[in-house]
């Protein structure tokens, strides 16, 4: 069987090897933003100028790259499978929608499990690098996705990646995508507390991090992880935009009966919201058009049209929008 180590060098390195400065010498190197290797590196004068020389260098260099990004705001999730990408994909795809003026991007930084792609609709697109970065891909002419999806060879590729390298690439998305001025940037996370979220709240906290939104189901197993991330933003001193509550109930398209597929034992997360003093967003249906059309990629918002899912959405976007002005 293989090792950890053997697969991490095997298909997805290869993949993802053109698109990283593989002979970088280091931000604390001599040669830094100097070595042939530099040249055409997007974080080459930083590098040269000695900035990027300090306790941590990627976070000067985060900041400096996401200093037109307006609003930064990271989806969180204590557990798996809560809806947390399909969430982000129907707050960018409405955000974008409910606002042509204004610049909307994804980054999806779930290093082992990308969903964005195929979600956003984008699955099989390619990211090229230009001498400002990497250029995300454009869902529309005011949305845009990054991932590490985009980066692999074939969609079923494992990641299977130790904490420092995921930190590497996380570090790498923040500092070198080329996003131009957006007004959002949201940004999709693996469930739970792990490397990811260390490394982007590390990276984050000198850039302006407006928040974080945490998605959730209404039963209690959920919940109980959801108190667990409430705990972490609050330790690392992130500001909890609110609590987004997924696949509340269901209302049949046929009888319009409403029913409770995930019941809230315990008050969901409304009930949460006030017994930890959290703001609360809102609440989505379960909608079979929202699984499909997320499955399918395809532009979720226009399928929706005049329906309850469409009433919640906008309801939790404006809140959104309104906390991020906070
Ligand atoms: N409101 C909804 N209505 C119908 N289906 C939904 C809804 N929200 C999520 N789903 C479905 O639930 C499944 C899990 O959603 P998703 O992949 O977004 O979860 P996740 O929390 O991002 O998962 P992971 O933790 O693995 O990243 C998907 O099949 C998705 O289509």
């Amino acid at each position: 069987m293989a090792t950890t180590t053997e697969v991490s060098q095997n298909v997805p390195e290869l993949a993802i090897k053109s698109f990283l400065f593989v002979d970088c010498p280091g931000t604390q190197s001599e040669d830094a933003g100097k070595a042939s290797a530099c040249s055409g590196c997007p974080n080459q004068n930083i590098c040269a100028s000695g900035a990027a020389k300090g306790p941590d260098p990627g976070i000067e260099l985060v900041k400096n790259r996401l200093k037109d990004v307006e609003n930064k705001i990271l989806i969180l999730s204590g557990k798996g499978g809560v809806g947390k990408s399909t969430v982000t994909a129907l707050l960018s795809r409405s955000i974008a929608a409910l606002n042509p003026d204004m610049n909307v991007a994804v980054l999806d930084i779930d290093v082992c499990g990308p969903s964005a792609p195929r979600v956003m609709g984008v699955a099989g697109e390619q990211v090229h690098q230009s001498g400002f970065g990497w250029s995300p891909v454009y869902v529309d002419d005011n949305l845009s996705v990054m991932s590490i999806g985009f980066l692999l060879s074939s969609v079923d590729d494992a990641i299977i990646w130790r904490g420092p390298k995921k930190n590497g690439m996380i570090r790498q998305f923040l500092s070198e995508v080329d996003w131009g001025k957006l007004d959002y940037l949201l940004i999709d996370t693996p469930p739970g507390t792990s490397d990811e979220h260390l490394s982007v709240s590390t990276y984050l906290s000198q850039a302006n991090l407006t928040g974080a939104i945490i998605v959730t189901t209404p039963q209690e197993v959920a919940l109980l992880d959801v108190r667990k991330e409430i705990d972490f933003c609050r330790k690392v001193n992130i500001k909890i935009l609110g609590v987004v509550e997924n696949m509340s109930s269901f209302v049949c398209p046929c009888c319009q009966t409403e029913s409770e597929i995930f019941p809230a034992t315990t008050g969901g997360a409304k009930q949460m919201c006030s017994d930890m003093n959290i703001p609360y967003l809102g609440s989505l249906p379960l909608n079979p058009v929202i699984a499909r059309g997320c499955d399918e990629g395809r532009n979720i918002i226009a399928e929706l049209g005049d329906s309850p899912s469409t009433k919640n959405l906008t309801a939790v976007v404006e809140k959104i929008i309104e906390a991020c002005r906070q």
